[in-house]
């Protein structure tokens, strides 16, 4: 079994006892008071290459990364930053993250959120409203083409914008057949877990211009981003690196800065 089975059995289980504690209606009766969704497209879209900031305690690869005591506070340091959008892992069992932590980071800033968990069913786009996202992930390999579809459309109807993720060329045709407007292209292979830098620029030139291309997963530093910024990013997304630094602050407005270059601001 993959480690994205792995996951994926884990993610159902937990799942299905959230369901049980809350029944979908029950969830849905409290989305009508929580709070509208910001347009994280239109965010990603202004000029300039984008940074996603990824609050992150633990990965499947390395284990625990850092310890959060406060991922307001660090989600505050990601926005005076200037990240154009928060990611919150909310995966339990490998990643250590939770919808608390998706709640605390809302309360905590005026950035759109991303909800970054393994979504395989719509009451989970339902908690992600509840809890302050504007966006989600959609993995695609971790759904069958009907799912893909069918929550791209339901993200969308609730207001969230679909990320969807992609690893190889099969999986952008699935992706842009669901009608992604936004891809990310993860440069780990959920399989094995090992970084290939190179699989942006591999994959890139096969999305269509108008989806906003992302770069997922080992952005070091400036220089990543102006790598996968030169290869057509809109966007990097990023989390160890930030976590484990010393001034996450800074090193968001470092990667910020290389990505309001003119050069990069005026090519689109
Ligand atoms: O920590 P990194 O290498 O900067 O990567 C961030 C992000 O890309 C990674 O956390 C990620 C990308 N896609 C995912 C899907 C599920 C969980 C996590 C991820």
């Amino acid at each position: 079994m993959s480690v994205l089975d792995e996951i994926l059995d884990g993610v159902r289980a937990d799942l299905a006892k959230r369901q049980e504690a809350l029944p979908l209606d029950r969830l849905k009766a409290q989305a009508e008071s929580a709070p509208t969704p910001q347009d994280a497209e239109a965010a990603l879209r202004r000029p300039g290459v984008h940074v996603i900031a990824e609050v992150k305690r633990a990965s499947p690869s390395k284990g625990p990364l850092a310890t959060i005591t406060d991922p307001a506070a660090l989600a505050r340091d990601y926005e005076a930053g200037g990240a154009a959008l928060i990611s919150v892992l909310t995966e339990e069992r490998r990643f250590k993250g939770s919808l608390d932590d998706l709640r605390a980071v809302h309360q905590a800033v005026d950035t759109p959120l991303l909800r970054k968990d393994f979504v395989v069913s719509s009451y989970q786009l339902w908690e992600a409203r509840v809890f302050g996202a504007s966006a989600v992930l959609l993995i695609v390999a971790a759904l069958p083409q009907e799912a893909l579809v069918s929550l791209v459309e339901r993200a969308r109807s609730l207001g969230l914008m679909p990320l969807v993720e992609v690893h190889d060329e099969d999986e952008v045709t699935r992706a842009v057949d669901a009608g992604a407007t936004v891809i990310g292209v993860n440069a780990r292979n959920l399989k094995t877990l090992e970084v290939d830098r190179d699989t942006f620029s591999r994959i890139a030139p096969g999305i269509p211009s108008d989806v906003v291309k992302i770069a997922e997963s080992g952005v070091r530093g400036p220089h990543d981003l102006l790598a996968y910024a030169g290869a057509g990013a809109g966007a990097v997304l990023v989390g160890e690196s930030l976590v484990r630094g010393r001034n996450p602050r800074e090193a968001v407005a470092d990667l910020v800065t290389a990505g309001a270059h003119p050069a990069l601001r005026d090519r689109n």
